[in-house]
């Protein structure tokens, strides 16, 4: 067995494929698929991923591996299998399906030290490499006669572990620890010898007589007033010492968490957790759809079905939304399950992630609750998954690998004979329609828990405000409201149900609007530094005083970004206290969690914000909902669009009257009649389930079609639309009757960062080659990608259209 097949980190079609190398002598015993090595590639060396060890290569003569990266592999076989599941599923290169499992760290750049993690005496080798440091860098081992198999018997058996130092050591933190060395009895023989002048040098012996246990060097400084001289020469009487200890970076604080009792679940509840416990206690792969109304207790049914799974010594993942994933929603869980809770979330450093992830790999904790990644925790006896508000976008990845988190989700149940369970107020179309045709196992509450009713909605028909000479876009039902709440002392959320950054320059004389010079699209304007930014490439600019175009002066900003909403507030209600929440006030990290702490603290009257403020907030003092403009997002050129915009005015109605007071919500719109507003209004999920249902099935969208999307994109825009006539005669080719191919056409956007972009669609209900067919498609145009700078971009099972 001293053959390693690698897949090799060069992201290109060309070597998406296992290259066979030879395991030499001293990584023998050690080497397992799992692990990153150091190969020699070409002229290079470059890191790959073990996949397979075995005995034979239809190569002769095969180069070394030159350098073990892990002692434990980073990827558990479970995850290297589902990593060719998703690069067959996505169509992505091997190279990238393994790396999406992993966090940032383990991908970059890095040094290596070995820690020592135990008091006990080491093998005599160990102890001579050490030499009485307790961290030493991992070329020390390579230059010494210790060998790969000792080092690794160490780290199995717990007495040193292997630390990745990425850049100025992001990925560990330390702090200095303070501890008596003698018996409390010594300790005061030793009081009673030191001189009574010495009085820094007694209060930290008496401290430590009261309390002999470990104190971290700052705390004791603080608390004692003491120096730091004063600990050393303390510690040079050989009476006290000092040494450092790993913290792991810690995002939220533990320790003031109040731990919570399973709450005694309601009938619903009950009835929707009964088929869920049968299925862990029988190892049973099922997916539940779980379709709760907002408030209905879902996330107490989450928590019991995963203390289920705790108790049988399994592991759990949930996947929240990034935008839901505040402190209020962590603390659900860990204020359940405490310190077995890992938190994965894109807002956290580089090295808070690498520890989050470390304790799930070294099984220190039991439950993991993320955002999309999250689903390929490295656990190794997993219970259960949970997908919470599985109707998000953002659980699709939008670069490579393409993937749905819910699909890996349902690959993992399967693979591990566990129940996923898709929970949502408003369920996808897709994933009621496979509840109701059985393929899952629907489970239903409708009742909140507090038994009030959900809110009222009133719509309110902004045209008619026009024709009375209302021309805010405020209606007077909704300021008489909102000073009503004002008045009351209650608070408002009010959705502008819009991007932050659709504000844009617009040239009143000539109607010039400022675009990107690398993207066709509008630049966004940015009030509080007078600049206009590309969404797409960060391109940025000063605003321009006079138009570019005419040199009139009359340059406006347009579009009802938060920003002008905030300064309409201001003007109209001058007493309300406004927080903004939007992609401008959130860009910090910890500044989203800042503005809702401030607005659950009452310091605002108002939460003004876009999309991110509609899921999961739960603040007992909100009682007015608004909705400015219900209607915008029902003209992007997406076929979800009415879906979308149901599922955004149901979350954020369930933001009013959760606890004790009674909620209202007003919607704004041009469009009342429309059936996505008219059902939301009315909470009749089931009845805008079937309209949509009949549009999908006339339209021939999902889920009645399946969708691929293939975007083409070259900088020279005849080489794209070329390129993209040959791509659907070949697709015409490859596909079964019954499916249809649209296009192509210029994509949306129809260019971004100076490269044009074409794109054509495949609708079909049964194809079971196609993946196969579209990956010898792309071969057809292998010598235009290698040679040419054509890019293809394959889509299986789209959200954005752009
Ligand atoms: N069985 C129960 N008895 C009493 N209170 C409960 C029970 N189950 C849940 N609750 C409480 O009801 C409130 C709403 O529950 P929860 O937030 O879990 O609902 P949800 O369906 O997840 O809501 P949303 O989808 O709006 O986030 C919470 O304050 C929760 O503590
Ligand atoms: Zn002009
Ligand atoms: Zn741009």
């Amino acid at each position: 067995m001293n053959v390693a097949k690698v897949i090799v980190d060069v992201p290109s079609a060309a070597i998406d494929q296992t290259f066979d190398y030879e395991i030499p002598e001293r990584f023998m015993d050690i080497l397992t698929p799992g692990m990153r090595v150091i190969v020699p590639f070409g002229p290079r060396k470059i890191m790959g991923f073990v996949v397979q060890i075995t005995d034979q290569s239809s190569f002769n003569k095969l180069k070394p591996i030159l350098e073990v990266l892990d002692l434990v592999p980073v990827l558990t076989e479970e995850l290297l299998n589902l990593g060719r599941w998703l690069a067959n599923e996505t169509l992505s290169l091997s190279i990238n399906a393994l790396q999406v499992m992993l966090p940032q760290v383990l991908k970059s750049k890095y040094k290596k030290e070995i820690v020592r993690s135990t008091e006990e005496n080491l093998p005599l080798e160990l102890e001579d490499l050490f030499q009485g440091r307790d961290v030493i860098p991992f070329e020390e081992f390579e230059n010494s006669p210790l060998t790969y198999n000792q080092l690794k018997k160490a780290v199995d058996a717990g007495d040193v572990s292997i630390d990745y130092v990425v850049q100025s050591r992001i990925t560990k933190k330390y702090i200095t620890m303070v501890a008596p060395l003698k018996e409390i009895h010594l300790l005061e023989e030793a009081l009673q010898d030191l001189p009574k002048s010495a009085k820094k040098q007694r209060a930290i012996i008496e401290y430590f007589i009261e309390q002999p246990e470990e104190i971290s060097q700052k705390l004791l400084l603080s608390k004692l007033q003491t120096t730091s001289s004063t600990i050393k020469s303390l510690v040079e009487k050989g009476l006290i010492e000092t040494y450092r200890k790993e913290v792991y970076r810690n995002p939220y604080d533990d320790d003031a968490i109040e731990r919570t009792a399973p709450l005694t679940l309601n009938a619903e509840q009950q009835s929707a957790i009964e088929p869920i416990l049968e299925s862990i206690e029988n190892e049973k792969h099922e997916v539940f759809l779980l379709h709760g109304v907002t408030g209905s207790g879902k996330t107490e049914v989450y928590l019991q079905a995963i203390q289920e799974v705790i108790n049988k010594g399994q592991e759990a993942i949930v996947l929240v939304p990034e935008i839901s994933l505040t402190p209020q929603m962590v603390n659900r869980f860990k204020s359940r399950f405490g310190k077995s809770v890992a938190v994965m979330h894109s807002a956290l450093s580089a090295g808070e992630k690498f520890d989050e992830w470390r304790k799930i790999q070294r099984r220190e904790v039991q439950v993991v609750v993320g955002a999309r990644s999250a689903i390929f925790s490295p656990f190794e006896n997993l219970g259960i998954i949970i997908i919470d508000e599985e109707h998000e976008n953002s659980y699709k990845q939008e670069e490579q690998p393409r993937y749905h988190a819910r699909d890996v989700a349902i690959e993992r149940g399967k693979n591990n004979s566990i129940p996923v369970i898709l929970g949502s107020a408003t369920p996808t179309l897709e994933s009621f329609a496979r509840a109701s045709k059985g393929v899952y196992k629907l489970a239903t509450l409708k009742n909140r828990t507090n038994n009030k009713p959900m809110p009222e909605v009133i719509t309110v028909d902004m045209r008619e405000e026009l024709h009375a000479g209302n021309r805010t876009m405020f209606s007077r039902l909704l300021m008489d409201k909102v000073r009503d709440c004002l008045e009351k002392g209650e608070q408002i959320v009010l959705l502008l149900n819009r991007r932050g950054y659709s504000t844009f320059i617009m040239c009143r004389d000539c109607g010039h609007v400022k675009e990107c010079p690398h993207c066709d699209i509008a630049l966004t304007y940015h009030k509080n530094n007078q600049t206009l930014k590309c969404h797409y490439c960060s391109y940025e600019e000063l605003v321009p005083h006079s138009c570019p175009e005419c040199s009139s002066d009359s340059i406006r900003y347009f579009g009802t970004g938060t920003q002008r909403v905030e300064e309409a507030l201001a003007q109209i209600i001058p007493e309300a206290r406004v927080i903004r929440m939007d992609v401008d006030t959130t860009r910090k990290k910890g500044a989203h969690e800042k503005l809702l702490r401030d607005f659950a603290e009452k310091k605002g009257d108002i939460l003004l914000g876009t999309q991110m403020i509609a899921k999961g907030l739960d603040f007992e003092n909100v009682t007015l909902v608004g909705v400015l403009t219900a209607d915008s997002m029902l003209h992007i050129p997406d076929f979800r669009s009415s879906e979308k915009t149901f599922q955004l005015l149901t979350q954020v109605s369930g933001r009013a009257g959760r606890h004790e007071l009674t909620g209202e919500v007003i919607v704004q719109t041009y469009t009342p009649e429309h059936y996505s507003i008219e059902l939301a209004s009315k909470y009749n999920f089931e009845e805008f389930y079937k309209k949509e249902m009949a549009m999908r099935r006339a339209f021939q969208y999902p889920p009645y079609y399946y969708l691929a999307l293939i975007t083409i994109t070259h900088p020279n825009q005849v080489v794209v639309v070329q390129s993209a006539q040959q791509m659907v005669k070949q697709l015409q080719q490859i596909v079964q009757p019954g499916s249809i191919i649209l296009g192509p056409t210029p994509s949306p956007i129809p260019r971004i960062k100076d490269r044009y972009r074409y794109q054509c669609m495949i609708k079909y209900k049964h194809e079971p080659n196609l993946r196969k067919n579209i990956q010898a498609v792309m071969n057809y145009f292998k010598d235009q990608i290698q040679k040419n700078d054509l890019q293809i971009i394959v889509d299986m099972q789209p959200y954005q259209m752009m």
